[in-house]
């Protein structure tokens, strides 16, 4: 029987996240240390461990079917490959960086300097469209030490929490892209590998949904619960129970947790009391 081929990052910043998600979905990880290759023994799937820049290659090629990456690698390695899913996971943004104390923050100050990157590509792509003349030097790590050591005048990298540019005497000054984990796809699936794709996806989305919904109990006044009903933002009709005190029942609900903040006050006012936020593994509309 096809297996479903997905290649997952080897070591680094999109391994522990991609397999922990790999793992929600049921699919039963057997790890032998060193094992580049890996079989699930509950799912049509084998795992290969790749460098997470050789991956869109691999996927180009066919070698691999699906694969988890960093959407900023596929802006620049612009390889034929289609993005399925956002995953949410391992946000960051592609940006222009320099050091703290040179006033000119507009990008005009990068005209004639050297700028280093890890993301040459990208970086072009930019200066071109903004009628930027710079010389860019490509290295392939450790960019913020660049404008300390006289390398370049600035950076182009990859910023989460700002701390790596903080540390070293840098500021963001201009946002080239956003990115976060995404299931990619080859462009060549097999109709085998098309299904199996289906079926992870759907694991994949009960999983996502599961994380941003709550499961919502309640208990409200009898003559209260129309109005309690109105303001709460349910995805269906509530479960509504009798409680053993006469006069009162308990509402059972999925909500959005997001939604679930907004009306919290109102639901307190309408006579709602004794809420509970249980969180939902998985959930499958
Ligand atoms: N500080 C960060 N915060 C959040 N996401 C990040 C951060 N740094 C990198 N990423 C994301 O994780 C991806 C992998 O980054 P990582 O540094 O682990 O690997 P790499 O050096 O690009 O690749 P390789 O596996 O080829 O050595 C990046 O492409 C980016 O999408
Ligand atoms: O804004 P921050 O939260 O500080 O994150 C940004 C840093 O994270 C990444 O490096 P990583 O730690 O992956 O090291 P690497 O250069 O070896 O890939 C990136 O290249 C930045 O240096
Ligand atoms: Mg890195």
């Amino acid at each position: 029987m096809s297996k479903l081929k997905i290649a997952i990052q080897k070591s680094g910043r999109l391994n522990e996240s991609s397999l922990k998600l790999l793992k929600s979905c049921g699919i039963a990880i057997d790890n032998g240390k060193d094992q580049l290759k890996v079989a699930v023994a509950n799912f049509p799937m084998e795992i290969l461990y790749l460098r997470n820049s050789d991956i869109p290659q691999y996927l180009e090629d066919g070698t691999v079917d699906i694969a988890i990456v960093g959407e900023n690698l596929l802006v620049e390695q612009q390889k034929q490959v289609e993005i399925v899913e956002k995953l949410g996971f391992s946000k960051c943004r592609v940006s222009l960086a320099i050091p703290k104390d040179i006033e000119d923050e507009s990008t005009n100050y990068l005209n004639n300097k050297k700028i280093a990157t890890s993301y040459p590509v990208t970086l072009k792509t930019f200066l071109d469209k903004n009628n930027i003349n710079a010389e860019i030097h490509n290295i392939s790590g450790s960019v913020e030490i660049a404008p300390n050591i006289g390398l370049a005048d600035g950076i182009c990298d990859i910023v989460s929490s700002g701390n790596t540019l903080f540390r070293n005497g840098l500021k963001e000054t201009q946002k080239i892209l956003e990115s976060e984990a995404v299931l990619v796809k080859s462009q060549n699936l097999g109709e085998s590998q098309k299904q199996l794709l289906e079926k992870l996806l759907f694991r994949i989305k009960a999983v996502q949904k599961g994380k941003t919904s709550k499961y919502i109990l309640l208990n409200v006044p009898n003559d209260k619960i129309k109005a309690v009903t109105n303001i709460l933002p349910v995805l269906k009709s509530p479960t509504i129970l009798p409680l053993a005190e006469e006069g009162w029942s308990s509402l059972h609900s999925v909500i959005e947790e997001q939604e679930f903040w907004e009306v919290i006050d109102a639901l307190k006012s309408a006579g709602a009391e004794d809420i509970l936020i249980v969180p939902i593994d998985k959930m499958v509309s």
